[in-house]
């Protein structure tokens, strides 16, 4: 039976400098701080309690979580994902309080990214108060790197419930909803996440987020620039311990009935239609 996954939820980051971290997702990515302990700090960018951490630890290990409905549904993903083979752990109290979560179940897909299917995600009952006007008005998507995207792809659309709106080359961009994608696989001999999609008003944002950017000496590695494939308007920075964050509007949505998937070719113009060259080398090799 197919995993039905609703949305994509929250990322947890390990670092080897939570300071610098939490500075920079505050004062530059501009999330709202909403939990502090020693070891982990938590942010908000939706209606959510937490969509993004940053905790002590090798930052090849980070994780993606996604909501699934209910729990006699993570308990059908926890058999159908040991029957395929995969060790699943099942949240701990601690892990759940975490998280903001009521339960969720842990695994390492095939190229060994770290993913948590979760229940019962937190909402505050505050609006986000953003520490900076960035325009964010959530999160909104995630790239994955993989070593296989033909595995991978097969995973999330036919083990999970994602659809292909497009390739570019060997790289799909997958919906799990209206919205044009939600993951995209990410060619590279490495797992994990590769970038944190933010959705923005405006155009206006991206453009004042590039001047700040520059400013603040954050290396931009894309953008701004407008993607065919999804029509967003965007800019792509790097973080601490090289993660990519990309902030972005006017993501289509996608009508299910009559959208057929295409096919790009893998070239810069198939990433950007207003002609900037990415400078991430999964997007260029
Ligand atoms: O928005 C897109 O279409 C897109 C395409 C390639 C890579 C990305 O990160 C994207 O967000
Ligand atoms: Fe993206």
């Amino acid at each position: 039976m197919t995993i039905h996954i609703k949305d994509v939820a929250y990322t947890r980051l390990k670092t080897s400098d939570l300071g610098a971290a939490t500075d920079f997702a505050s004062r530059i990515l501009g999330l709202q701080p909403v939990e502090r302990t020693v070891r982990c700090h938590g942010f908000r960018s939706n209606e959510r309690a937490m969509t993004l951490s940053y905790e002590e630890g090798n930052p090849g290990e980070n994780i993606v979580g996604f909501e699934l409905g209910d729990e006699d549904e993570l308990d059908r993903a926890a058999a159908t994902l040991e029957a395929m083979g995969h060790v699943v752990r099942r949240g701990s109290r601690e892990q759940c309080e975490q998280r903001c979560v009521r339960d969720f179940i842990g695994f390492r897909d095939a190229g060994g990214a770290q993913i948590e299917f979760a229940v019962g995600l937190e909402v505050s009952g505050n609006r986000v108060f953003y520490s900076r006007d960035a325009g964010i008005t959530g999160f909104s998507h995630v790239g994955l790197f993989s070593n296989d995207p033909i595995r991978d792809e097969h995973f999330w659309t036919q083990v999970c419930n994602a659809r292909v709106s497009d390739r570019v080359g060997e790289l799909p961009l997958l919906r799990i909803s209206q919205i044009h994608h939600s993951i995209a696989l990410i060619p590279a001999p490495r797992s994990g996440v590769q970038h944190i999609n933010h959705q923005v008003q405006s155009i206006d944002d991206v453009q004042r987020s590039f001047a700040l950017l520059r400013k603040q000496n954050v290396p931009i590695v894309f953008g701004p620039g407008r993607h065919p494939t999804s029509g967003a308007r965007f800019i792509y920075f790097e973080g601490p311990d090289g993660m990519v964050f990309e902030y972005s509007v006017g993501v289509n949505e996608v009508d299910e009935e009559t959208y057929r998937e295409r096919q790009f070719g893998f070239e810069p113009t198939s990433f950007c239609m207003w002609g900037a060259k990415p400078a991430i080398k999964e997007l260029t090799s």
